[in-house]
């Protein structure tokens, strides 16, 4: 398992974000920095000043995951990959998520299903993670879609998505070498922001094939798209292919909020972004459908699953020329 441990992600200033206000000159050269970042990798780190408690955060995702598996799985969704879940190809993997965990009503219900004496440390905190997160990504968004000149979608774009905070327990490694924590793979949702106890193990890989690892500071997140902003933007953004190799004796968890359009409505790419030399390159498609069809195909190659990119929206719904 190789990687470029000298190669970084570009790094973007989010910091003094209540001054970050449109048409400021800020504004201005921190999109077209967002721009940049994206094109070149479809990611960056995002350094802010933003007020949270990590500590609280991951003790209360380490209270989580140390409750009982027949707890845990009550955490069932009709969405995939919404549920908690493991995985026999990826043995250091654990999972669970929680639905529009921004809205405290919603966060409160997975708290009680897990703790029916309530939890409140755990609303509040993994809450104020949420709503940081998901304002950060509004911001982001409409800074992309400024960049390409087409900021009138940006309620439509916004309306298209509701929010998922997936969180992530994976075991050390016993293996030197390091071991699987996560298969390569592309976000197929829209846009996720992604934090970590410090514990290193991500990895993204440059289009040149590098792998860089990312180090996440308790001052920054990673931004990253997914394959439904590859569409929504016609192929002038392209996700990363990501990965999480565990090495040495420490647990690691992740926080990963994924912006993720909702059913009944459709992705596609507005008209100002689709011209002859920008040909439309993917059918405008119902996520949840394709999510869906996407997650019988995981269950059935999950046992063998080693894929890179895995072109799976391109199967579904590409545009043939
Ligand atoms: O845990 C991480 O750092 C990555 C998680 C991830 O890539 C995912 O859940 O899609
Ligand atoms: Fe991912």
């Amino acid at each position: 398992m190789e990687s470029g441990s000298a190669l970084r992600l570009p790094t973007i200033d989010f910091s003094s974000l209540d001054q970050l206000k449109p048409e400021t000159p800020e504004w201005e050269s921190t999109k077209m920095q967002v721009r940049r970042a994206l094109e070149e990798y479809g990611c960056f780190e995002v350094v802010h000043d933003q007020v949270f408690n990590c500590k609280e955060i991951f003790s209360a995702m380490k209270d989580l995951f140390n409750l009982p598996l027949e707890t845990k799985i009550l955490n069932q969704s009709k969405e995939p990959f919404t549920s908690h879940q493991q995985f026999p190809a990826m043995p250091l993997y654990e999972s669970t998520g929680i639905n529009d965990a921004p809205i405290l009503e919603q966060l409160k219900k997975f708290t009680k299903l897990m703790w029916p004496r309530e939890n409140e440390v755990f609303s509040e905190t993994i809450h104020s993670f949420s709503k940081i997160t998901s304002e950060l990504d509004q911001m982001i968004r409409r800074m992309v879609l400024e960049s390409f000149g087409v900021e009138e979608y940006y309620n439509d774009h916004i309306n298209l998505t509701k929010y998922h905070l997936g969180l992530i327990k994976y075991n050390p490694s016993e293996n030197e070498n390091g071991d699987i924590g996560i298969h390569p793979h592309t976000d197929k949702n829209m846009t996720s922001i992604l934090f970590d106890n410090q514990i290193d193990g991500l990895e993204i890989q440059t289009k040149f094939g590098e792998w860089i690892n990312v180090k996440i500071s308790p001052k920054s997140f990673i931004f990253l798209i997914g394959d439904s902003f590859l569409a929504w933007t016609n192929g002038r953004l392209q996700p990363p292919v990501h990965r999480v190799t565990m090495r040495g004796n420490k647990v690691r968890y992740s926080l990963v909020l994924f912006s993720v359009p909702k059913g009944g409505h459709l992705v596609q790419s507005p008209k100002e972004l689709v011209d002859k030399d920008h040909r439309l390159l993917f059918n405008p498609f119902d996520y949840q459908e394709f999510i869906t069809t996407y997650a019988s195909s995981f269950k059935v190659n999950s046992s063998t699953l080693n894929c890179r990119r895995d072109l799976e929206l391109e199967k579904y719904c590409g545009v043939k020329h």
